[in-house]
């Protein structure tokens, strides 16, 4: 059986919704995972926020703006008259719900409730919309099934134990709609897998029935070699192996979420990466095969924090990374980024939760230097470190101020730390070095 992911574009209009339908409807069994339409997850933060701040005709008016929005859909994807009554009915349940939610006291499970609502939403409709076109297909709830850890991780035995038993009760069904991102917690609260979590969603059902392939439906021809969103002349690539799309993944590369092709490397369960829009195409390709050597892709990660840890005296003692290790473990702040020198350590960190804590225990034994509004840019690529045409990547240094550099941490990924206002620059500029003069 193959596990099927839509993402918001996917499922984001009438037109995309109906492309969605030709590739499901094959007749072969399949689980489909549906994130919510696009633009609505940002609307149910939106409206969290709102409640956050106290704001209830803020956001009762967010609430009255996308239920209107959701109206206008329906009307269009369901011109059956029962099933349009029927989703109007459900969809209107869940803005009720969101109204009583302005009158409760703020949380972050009130705010994780909210945000659920929107796969919760988008795959009733859809189900919906395949019955009116006469195909047969089967909810199963993912709040029955999707569980995490105390540490936030997938608890994969109960997850296949509790997957099977909803599967079980329809072994009748050929296509499974389900929701992606959203799960519940180890309280039983509803939680979700973070931002982009539906792709994780899918890798996990894919490693929980050990799916013969999962695929990644988005609205791009796979993974390109460079952030199409900042760089001309990006290309797809047609393969890649599990360790280069999880470093692309991790340092920035939007198309898929940073976990995704954790819970299937083991069992060697392809990932495809597939264009909705344009569903011929072969799109990218993730398997445990080594692939050709050299600079694959290039991907870029904001929001980065480089603490330069400066002590002349005790730099190269034993012991002194120990220390400054231990104190981002206290703070549970993870570090990306680490160079050294004979008078310091800088590292990069990409949550500032605890900086100012964490500077103020540094500093009981080091000079520190606080650096904001960094990106890390990441090349990635089979054994890149000892290819013959990795040379190129320091062209860049004649022409772009870089912080830090990584080098030689792992065979596959060479990360270079630049100003955030300087990213688009970089990336487009290794992008011509690398991968269009080459071949000029
Ligand atoms: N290296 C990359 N290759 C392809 N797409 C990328 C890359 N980096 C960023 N993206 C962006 O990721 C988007 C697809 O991811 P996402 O928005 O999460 O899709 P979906 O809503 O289908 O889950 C693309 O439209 C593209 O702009
Ligand atoms: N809806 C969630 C989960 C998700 O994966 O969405 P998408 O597939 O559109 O990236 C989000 O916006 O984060």
């Amino acid at each position: 059986m193959k596990v099927l992911k839509f993402g918001g574009t996917s499922v984001g209009s009438v037109k995309n919704m109906a492309n969605v339908k030709n590739i499901i409807h094959d007749g072969s069994k399949k689980v489909i995972v549906l994130s919510a339409m696009s633009g609505t997850t940002n609307a149910l933060l939106s409206i969290a926020e709102s409640i956050t701040n106290k704001n209830t005709n803020e956001a009762t008016e967010k609430i009255n703006t996308l239920h209107d929005t959701y109206f206008t859909v329906i009307d269009e994807l369901l011109v059956h008259d029962h099933l349009n009554k029927q989703t109007k009915d459900y969809i209107s349940s869940v803005f009720n719900l969101l109204t009583t939610h302005t009158h409760k006291a703020p949380s972050a499970l009130l705010n994780n409730e909210i945000v659920a609502q929107g796969e919760l939403m988008s795959t009733y409709m859809f189900n919906a919309y395949l019955k009116q076109e006469g195909i047969d297909s089967t909810l199963l709830p993912a709040l029955d099934f999707m569980r995490i850890n105390k540490v936030k991780e997938p608890d994969m035995e109960s997850i296949k134990r509790n997957l099977k038993e909803v599967m079980d009760r329809v072994p009748e069904a050929t296509i499974y709609i389900t929701q992606g991102f959203i799960c519940l917690d180890d309280k039983g609260n509803i939680s979700n897998l973070q931002r982009g979590g539906s792709d994780y969603t899918a890798t996990i059902i894919g490693a929980a029935i050990k799916a013969e392939e999962v695929q990644i439906w988005t609205d791009i021809d796979g993974m390109h070699n460079n952030d199409p969103r900042y760089v001309n002349n990006t290309n797809p690539i047609s393969d890649l192996c599990y360790d280069e799309a999880a470093e692309l993944a991790y340092f920035g590369a939007k198309i898929l979420h940073p976990q995704t092709v954790l819970p299937v490397r083991e069992d060697h369960i392809p990932v495809r990466l597939k264009n909705t829009m344009n569903p011929e195409c072969y799109g990218t390709r993730i398997t445990s095969d080594a692939t050709e050597n050299g600079i694959k892709a290039i991907a870029a990660k904001d929001g980065i924090t480089a603490i330069k840890i400066k002590s002349g005296r005790m730099l190269l003692a034993h012991g002194f990374l120990k220390k400054i290790f231990e104190i981002f473990e206290t703070y549970e702040t993870s570090i990306d980024m680490i160079t050294t020198s004979e008078v310091a350590v800088s590292v990069t960190i990409d949550d500032e939760k605890n900086l100012d804590k964490i500077i103020a225990a540094l500093e009981a034994f080091a000079t520190i230097e606080v650096d904001k509004n960094q990106s890390i840019i990441c090349l990635v690529g089979h054994a890149i470190v000892n290819h013959d045409e990795t040379y190129k990547l320091f062209q860049i240094l004649k022409d772009v101020k870089i912080r830090m550099i990584s080098y030689g941490g792992s065979k596959n990924n060479i990360s270079l730390l630049v100003d955030s206002k300087n990213k688009i620059e970089t990336l487009q500029k290794l992008n011509d070095y690398i991968f269009e003069l080459a071949h000029q």
